[in-house]
């Protein structure tokens, strides 16, 4: 390796430090909701990327509120168990059987398993549930498969979103890591998607952006051709799109539409599989993944 060689390098490494300025003094003090999808937690050291992520942010002053999804999850413990289990407009269709399942693995597995490996790095992260302290109050919905209300069972949408639990955590810089399941008004316990969810909290909290994290790329216009894949949509534009779309992009990209029309000033879906994908988002300049603005 050549004196020349070396220098090169740390001038590149350099510039990618520098790259991140701009955004580091846009972003410094905002909330930003992070969706981790549970496609996306494919492998133990993604998932340790994924934690550094969520502590670098907080050590740069920006205030990261992790959302977490478990649906491959719930169905690997739903088929242990011998309980049948199906999507029916991207939604699982959740009895109160499965529905118990659901929030052990959201809350009990999923959602402890990221607080521990945020908490590798210090005592950040505390795991709660759309339960706690009135997080979030559901209401039933219903799937749409072809246009028609499919019931679904206890899969709920938010109907309100109480922050005051999540916002004291902020205050005393911790990280949040929100599980989704919650009551209705009678208190029976419903399914949220954690994209619907996400998009819900990152309204209340009056995020600076949404970011969430999944198994694909980002978006294709026209699934599945890999050159049709979109980097950026207005809202006005994705809600032509949306009836086209299909299986789990239908809560996604709803969700994402919902966020910047509630006032989120972008939604960006972005690739988890890639080490470190919130970092690249938040911190370069080149487009990552799909955005989401307001037309
Ligand atoms: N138009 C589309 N663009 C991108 N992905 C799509 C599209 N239509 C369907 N998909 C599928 O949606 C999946 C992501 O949704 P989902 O499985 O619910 O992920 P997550 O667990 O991250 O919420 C992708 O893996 C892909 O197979
Ligand atoms: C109603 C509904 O479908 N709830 C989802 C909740 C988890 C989730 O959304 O997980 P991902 O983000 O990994 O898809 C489910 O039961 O799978």
């Amino acid at each position: 390796m050549s004196a020349v060689d070396d220098l090169a390098r740390a001038q590149a490494r350099a510039e990618t430090l520098i790259e991140a300025l701009p955004w580091l003094a846009r972003l410094s003090g905002a909330t930003l909701v992070v969706k981790y999808g549970g496609n996306a937690m494919i492998d133990p050291e993604l998932q340790r990327a994924f934690a550094a992520d969520m502590v670098f942010l907080r050590y740069v002053g920006i205030k990261p509120v992790v959302v977490h999804g478990g649906g491959p999850q719930i169905s690997a413990m739903l088929g242990r168990l011998g309980i049948d289990s199906e999507f029916r407009g991207g939604l699982r269709v959740t009895t109160p059987e499965a529905m118990d399942v659901v929030r052990m693995v959201l809350v009990g597995q999923v959602g402890r398993e990221l607080v521990g490996l945020i908490n590798a790095h210090g005592p950040f992260a505390v795991g709660l549930s759309g339960e706690d302290a009135g997080l979030f109050t559901a209401v039933r919905r219903p799937a749409y498969v072809d246009g028609e209300p499919v019931d679904v069972g206890q899969v709920g949408d938010v109907e309100s979103v109480n922050t005051s639990a999540v916002t004291d955590l902020i205050a005393a810089g911790r990280i949040p890591v929100i599980s989704t399941v919650a009551p209705d008004a009678d208190g029976v316990l419903h399914n949220l998607n954690a994209d619907t969810a996400a998009a819900a909290l990152a309204i209340a909290l009056g995020a600076r952006k949404l970011v969430v994290l999944t198994d694909v790329p980002g978006l294709y216009a026209n699934w599945p051709d890999t050159d049709s894949l979109v980097s950026e949509i207005t809202a006005d534009e994705l809600a032509e799109l949306l009836p086209s779309l299909e299986s789990g992009m239908v809560p996604k990209m709803e969700a994402c539409l919902r966020a910047v029309r509630g006032g989120v000033p972008a939604a960006h879906v972005v690739d988890g599989r890639v080490a470190h994908s919130t970092l690249l988002e938040v911190f370069t300049s080149e487009g990552f993944g799909t955005m989401v603005i307001n037309s």
